[in-house]
């Protein structure tokens, strides 16, 4: 049999080689691009998890990345599964960050459980014009200072009914606590701003509010492993519902809250409460070129509000509460200031909190050493920068480790001690100007709430110690031996919860 080539297509051939030759030009190119990348150093990485082992130490993350950031430096990368981590853990790295290369950082990686509840339509997780006109929204009605002044009657008004309780157990000799009771006046306090006084359902959100904060893991495998998020949004679909249904409710009481302005309107009140659901809703509709401000929109922010705004305040009180039982001498000195500065005005109030220096100095103290968010909240490295000569990969995850920040002893002195007299005199505030001390962020991405929180926190601590001495329930335990063990939740809390004895001293004849 006679055996024959078919005819070659030079043509065709010649087109491969010139293919392949470009591919491998391309490749060269890339690698002489690597290769002149400097990237941050790391820990050695596995197949897969990539570094992830390093952080299964049994020690809590921020501790953990602390103390590999002592090996690797200050500029550390990390391969989390799938996704590149930057962990900056000083403070030149952080300044560069979070202010000089801002606008690169400012957005936010979306989080998997985030997308599925409400596809990042809120402050935390949106981006660009959006989230630019929600910001703007959030700072000017809601959470402005003139704002933050006009809510004190709410304020003062749910610590006065917490202290009317504390006082029956006082009488009992009863320990409370601590964090559960402030989280109840805090709730109160954001849902009265939001929707008023007058919510019928108020009790019922709440509960179902902390049905979701209790059920739904806001970290997932798919943050990590971007391929399991089929898998992922299968086996969730019941921490899915239990936030459609909240959801549903918020949609209720909206709606019952506009129909009742539009009430009060018609009937001429002249007293009608703007909360801000009213703030939200005359916001919607606008579009500065990004996605207006909808429906879904006010109902994610209300979320934002209470996310935000309870388990924050309700923990930096724990904390402060806890060091100031483990160290009684500054437990007395701030009493001691109180106590003064309510004899000058026996109805202390809000404006008399101007007076007290020395509480404000042991609440940055607090938040030093317990910052709520020791890793602050992820950013997102949008196009490959330098940061301190390491470049940083676009689309790596950016965590600053504020808790080893403010607790690094080449910035602070006896840095793990609570030392409120550290701040007397300081200029070092809330408001992320120096960059050893973030612990409400810092730049365009900084906590819009500091003002509202530190509000709530202060008059809650002026009071509680104004009005009650405080006793360790359990006899046994002497104050240096209080139990301070953290845990990593959705903020860094106390792990066994602080229960305390109040003891009436000074008279609630006022409240
Ligand atoms: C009082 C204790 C609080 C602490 C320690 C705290 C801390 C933080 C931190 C560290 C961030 C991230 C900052 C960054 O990425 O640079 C943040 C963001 C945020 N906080 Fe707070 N926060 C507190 C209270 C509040 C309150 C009371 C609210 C609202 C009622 C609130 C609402 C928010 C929102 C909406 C963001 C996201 C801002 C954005 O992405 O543009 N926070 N907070």
């Amino acid at each position: 049999m006679e055996f024959t080539l078919p005819p070659i297509p030079y043509e065709l051939v010649a087109l491969l080689l010139f293919v392949l030759a470009l591919k491998l030009f391309h490749k060269k190119k890339a690698t002489k691009y690597q290769s002149k990348l400097r990237l941050p150093p790391g820990p050695w990485t596995l197949p897969l998890i990539g570094s992830l082992h390093h952080l299964v130490s049994g020690k809590l993350p921020h501790r953990a990345l602390r103390d590999l950031a002592r090996s690797h430096g200050p500029i550390m990368l990390l391969r989390a599964g799938q996704i590149d981590l930057v962990i900056i853990t000083s403070r030149e790295a952080a300044q560069e960050v979070m202010r000089t290369q801002d606008a690169n950082f400012s957005d936010r990686p979306l989080l998997f459980t985030a997308n599925m509840c409400n596809s990042g339509s809120d402050i935390v997780f949106s981006k660009g014009a959006y989230w630019r006109q929600l910001r703007r929204v959030c700072l000017n009605g809601l959470l402005s200072s003139k704002k933050v002044k006009f809510l004190s009657s709410i304020r003062h008004e749910e610590v006065n009914h917490m202290l009317k309780l504390l006082s029956t157990l006082s009488d009992e000799k009863s320990p409370v606590t601590l964090v559960k009771m402030v989280s109840d006046v805090a709730n109160n306090i954001v849902a009265r701003a939001t929707f008023g006084g007058n919510c019928k359902r108020q009790d019922v959100f709440l509960k179902a509010l902390k049905n979701v904060i209790e059920q739904i893991s806001w970290f997932s495998l798919s943050d990590l492993f971007p391929w399991l998020s089929g898998l992922e949004a299968k086996m969730k679909t019941k921490s899915l519902q239990i936030y459609r249904n909240l959801d549903t409710l918020m949609d209720e009481i909206i709606q019952e809250h506009l129909e009742m302005q539009k009430q009060l309107q018609k009937n001429g009140d002249e007293e009608i409460e703007y909360t801000f659901i009213d703030v939200l809703m005359n916001a919607m509709g606008q579009d500065n070129g990004g996605m207006p401000i909808t429906f879904d929109s006010v109902k994610a922010v209300i979320l934002d509000m209470f996310s935000g705004g309870i388990d924050t305040t309700a923990t930096i009180i724990e904390w402060t509460m806890a060091e100031l039982m483990k160290h009684p001498e500054k437990m007395a000195k701030v009493q001691a200031e109180i106590r003064q500065a309510a004899c000058e005005n026996m109805d202390f109030n809000e404006n008399d909190l101007f007076k007290l220096n020395y509480l404000k100095c042991v609440v940055k103290e607090s938040v030093r050493l317990h910052p709520p968010l020791p890793l602050l909240l992820p950013r997102q490295c949008n196009e490959m920068r330098e940061v301190l000569g390491y470049s940083i990969p676009s689309g790596a995850r950016v965590l600053i480790n504020g808790w080893a920040l403010g607790t690094d002893p080449n910035y602070w002195s006896d840095a793990e001690k609570f030392i409120p007299e550290r701040f007397e005199g300081s200029s070092i505030d809330f408001k992320g100007n120096n960059f050893e001390f973030v612990q409400f962020g810092a730049g365009r991405r900084s906590c819009p709430g500091a003002e509202f929180g530190m509000a709530i926190i202060e008059i809650i601590l002026a009071r509680l110690l104004l009005h009650f001495d405080w006793k360790l329930s359990d006899d046994g335990i002497k104050p240096n031996d209080l139990d301070m063990a953290e845990e990593f939740a959705a903020v860094l809390r106390k792990k066994a919860p602080l229960s305390l004895v109040p003891v009436l001293r000074v008279s609630l004849s006022n409240v």
